[in-house]
């Protein structure tokens, strides 16, 4: 099952404790976890296997809304920061629509993350 974590500035702290928390989960062997570029440097700081896409100023969250769209992706966890204005909005809107176009669970804070790791573990 394909993962994608993305993560703003303002919240990859919250990425890293997260990832840190539910390590188990993600070293899975059923789980391919991918990411936008400087999230990924999180997880694989963490040891873990991520394919990381290009940062996502620079489009790593339109090539995740691409995986959505072909159904290759399962499931976004996308910590997003709401204070802060970002260049690519269009491109983060782009992959949240594509998440409900294909009804792809779609977490866009840690708290809604936690409860979806949770059902994924049942
Ligand atoms: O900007 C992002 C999501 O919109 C995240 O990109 P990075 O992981 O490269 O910082």
């Amino acid at each position: 099952m394909e993962i994608a974590i993305v993560a703003h500035d303002g919240k990859k702290d919250e990425m890293n404790f997260f990832l840190t928390k539910n390590l188990e989960v993600f070293k899975q062997d059923h789980i391919r976890l991918i990411a936008t570029g400087t999230t990924g440097k999180i997880a694989e700081n963490l040891g873990l296997n991520v394919h990381r896409f290009l940062s996502g100023p620079l489009g790593g969250d339109a090539q995740i809304a691409a995986r959505v769209a072909e159904g290759i992706t399962k499931m976004v966890l996308f910590f997003r920061d709401p204070l802060n204005a970002h260049p690519h909005e269009p491109d983060i809107m782009m992959l949240m629509r594509q998440c409900d176009v294909h009804n792809v669970p779609l977490a866009s804070n840690p708290a809604t993350a936690e409860l979806l790791i949770m059902g994924l573990k049942h």
